[in-house]
């Protein structure tokens, strides 16, 4: 019988003997690599878990004591050891496990959201909550060194260090990378600290030595232990946190179970605020990954296990934004680009090359990334400040206060623009359209190819007087669609055919308003129309914000407007439209097709947008009922309408 699988919970494991924890450990790591190779997950980051949440698990009795993971994207561990190990075949696909912590799946679970930084904010609002109920039990945080380059996880420090009598224990899982090394002040010290001989080995390996000798050994050892400040001091000095009046503890080899152990077991002894400083390796224990000098297999697709190799990647989106920045540097020197600790990711990596020192890694700070580069345009520079759409949610008031207040040139670059559907409902890019549209005098762009995209930053970076946003989806970009033709911004894809009773006005009976990535399947759905009769014309307006005049004109020329766009419909492209055409006074009905405001389960992207409607047969479909309304409507009105001369 496997040693994980007899693991029904962490009380069977705590219960497991001290020498059977190595046996264990490697089990799970096998386990890991076996099962993400063939789902697909974050392999790298997990696997420097191993160890540390083991004895999390053991020292801490979850759910009761809460354990929080930010991020959580490494909590696969703590999934396996809580009951879950069955359901990593299926895991973030559709109706299996989810890729970060699940309040559904399991009480163990606290956290679902996958943004950066927030673990030390729940476990101080936790153990304040605790607290004010006379309750004393111990609640535990494992934040990331990347993780701890946000600025939500200082403000939540300087809150937890202000109670002494409130156990918070905070792991810091420091690894020395986010995806790339991380960098900054904050890295330096962890990186000063890790360099040290650790204390926590030091003291176990005393205690080894000493207890051998049976009398004077043991208070030998009791005496050092008594000296912890001292000892302490000397094989770690830990200003920073002790100043602000957190005990620490470490460093500790994160990958040794008894050492972890002891040094969780010690902190929780303190009763008040305590960082458990561990060292571990990312992608610990499988060459491919702790090897990998790019980001240690952080986030990998489907791979063999043996050789370590995966299909290789298409040419995404992201690969086209990359080098087309390229150019645009090396024609324009103010151009700067920023990355909030994800510079391959978003696709800097190459501009990082060419320009290293045009290129910033703020760390994952994305509202320090937004106000700095707004700076930087003060100082005369156009920065390009690329992160994923669901991460400018973090960074909003410094868009809209530090960017557009001072009209700034600073254009954000979007990736994962719209539905991405396997990392769950916080990593969907589905609110960056709507925050957006509120921000005045912010122009943004929805590309639909390669060609548009292109087309799209350099426009976003000729823009002298506010910020630009460009945004695209994950992927592969379709094979390129060109324009019937282009009138201002909007390009005209299809005509729509005339129906009987058109003309005088009307071009035809739908205007198909497609968003992005949204173009293919709108020029498929407006097929399906045509083949029952119904005239659709398709247009991309490019730059969704502001709403372009002749967008507002072409509407006026239909019976109905319909807009599909990769983004929640509460303040998205088919609200603004609707908006900018009653100021207009122009009467035509709009009917949007978007996101819910809703949290979207994981799942293919293909699976999710299917769930929302976000298909060509629904869209056809819609389009034919809506039609049929404004046609019936616009021929009782025919038919009542005063004949010229007659009745008057
Ligand atoms: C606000 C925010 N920005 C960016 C990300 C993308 N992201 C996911 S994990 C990660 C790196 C985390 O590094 P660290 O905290 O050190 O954890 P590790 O992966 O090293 O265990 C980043 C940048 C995020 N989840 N949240
Ligand atoms: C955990 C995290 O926020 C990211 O690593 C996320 O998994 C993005 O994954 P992709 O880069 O595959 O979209
Ligand atoms: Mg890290």
């Amino acid at each position: 019988m496997s040693l994980l699988r007899s693991l029904r919970d962490p009380a069977d494991l705590r219960a497991l003997p001290a020498e059977q924890l190595p046996a264990l450990a490697a089990e799970i790591r096998d386990a890991l690599v076996s099962s993400v190779a063939r789902t697909g997950g974050h392999l790298g980051p997990n696997l420097g878990t191993v160890e540390l949440t083991i004895a999390l698990h053991r020292v801490f009795e979850s759910p009761r004591e809460p354990i929080v993971f930010d991020t959580g994207h490494q909590a696969y561990v703590h999934k396996m050891l809580t009951g879950r190990v069955e359901g990593f075949d299926r895991l973030r696909q559709r109706g299996g496990l989810s890729g970060y912590p699940s309040r559904s799946e399991s009480e163990h679970d606290w956290v679902e959201n996958s943004h950066a930084s927030t673990a030390l904010s729940y476990a101080d609002g936790l153990a304040k909550a605790f607290a004010v109920r006379g309750d004393r039990r111990p609640v535990v945080a494992v934040i990331g060194d990347g993780a701890l380059t946000g600025g939500m996880a200082w403000e939540a420090l300087n809150n937890i260090a202000a109670a002494k009598d409130r156990p918070v224990v905070i792991v810091v899982n420091d690894n020395g990378r986010s995806y790339s090394p991380t960098i900054g002040g904050v890295a330096d010290l962890l990186a000063g600290l890790r360099l040290r001989p650790g204390y926590e080995q030091a003291l176990l390996a005393i205690r080894q030595t000493l207890h051998r000798a049976p009398v004077v050994g043991s208070a030998l050892y009791d005496a050092l232990h008594g000296l912890k400040k001292g000892v302490k001091d000397v094989l770690a000095p830990q200003g920073m946190f002790e100043d602000l009046g957190l005990k620490y503890v470490g460093p500790v080899d994160g990958h040794d179970v008894e050492v972890m152990e002891s040094a969780l077991r010690r902190a929780r002894s303190f009763g008040g605020p305590v960082i458990v400083h561990a060292v571990t390796t990312k992608g610990f224990g499988y060459p491919p990954a702790e090897t990998d000098q790019v980001d240690a297999w952080h986030a990998t697709g489907v791979f063999d296990p043996d050789s370590g190799v995966g299909p290789a990647v298409a040419r995404d989106w992201t690969a086209a934004f990359s080098d087309e920045l390229v150019r645009i540097g090396a024609e324009r020197a103010d151009v700067v680009a920023i990355t909030a600790a994800m510079l391959h990711p978003t696709g800097l990596a190459a501009f990082a090359e060419r320009f290293p020192d045009r290129t910033f890694d703020v760390g994952i700070a994305e509202q320090h990334a937004l106000t700095s580069a707004a700076a930087m345009a003060m100082g005369g520079l156009h920065p390009v400040v690329a992160v994923y759409s669901t991460f400018l949610n973090r960074a909003f008031d410094q868009l809209l206060m530090d960017v557009a207040l001072h009209r700034q040139p600073v254009t954000v670059v979007l990736d994962r623009a719209g539905v991405t559907g396997a990392d769950g409902a916080s990593h969907n890019g589905m609110w960056d359209m709507s925050i957006c549209s509120v921000v005045p005098g912010l122009r943004l762009a929805a590309p639909r190819d390669e060609p548009t995209l292109r087309e799209a930053v350099r426009e976003a970076v000729a823009v002298t007087d506010g910020p630009t946003v460009v945004r695209f989806p994950k992927g592969a970009p379709p094979v390129d669609i060109p324009a019937l033709e282009r009138r201002g911004p909007v390009d005209v894809l299809r005509r729509g055919e005339r129906a009987d009773g058109d003309g005088g006005g009307v071009d035809s009976t739908v205007l198909l308003v497609a968003v992005g990535s949204m173009v293919p399947m709108c020029l498929a759905a407006a097929e399906r129309a045509a083949d029952h009769g119904i005239g659709v014309t398709v247009v991309d307006p490019r730059w969704v914000l502001p709403v372009a005049d002749e967008l507002l004109d072409l509407a006026a020329r239909h019976r109905l407007v319909v807009t599909v766009e990769d983004g929640g419909r509460a303040g998205g492209v088919g609200a603004t439209l609707s908006r900018a055409l009653q100021d207009r006074q122009v009467d035509v009905p709009v009917r949007a097709v978007g996101l819910p405001q809703a949290f979207l389960e994981h799942g293919s992207v293909g699976q999710v947008r299917a769930d929302v409607g976000l298909t060509e047969q629904d869209v056809a479909r819609r389009i034919a009922e809506w039609s049929a309304v404004v046609t019936e409507r616009a021929e009782q009105a025919a038919a009542v309408a005063p004949v010229d001369g007659a009745q008057q």
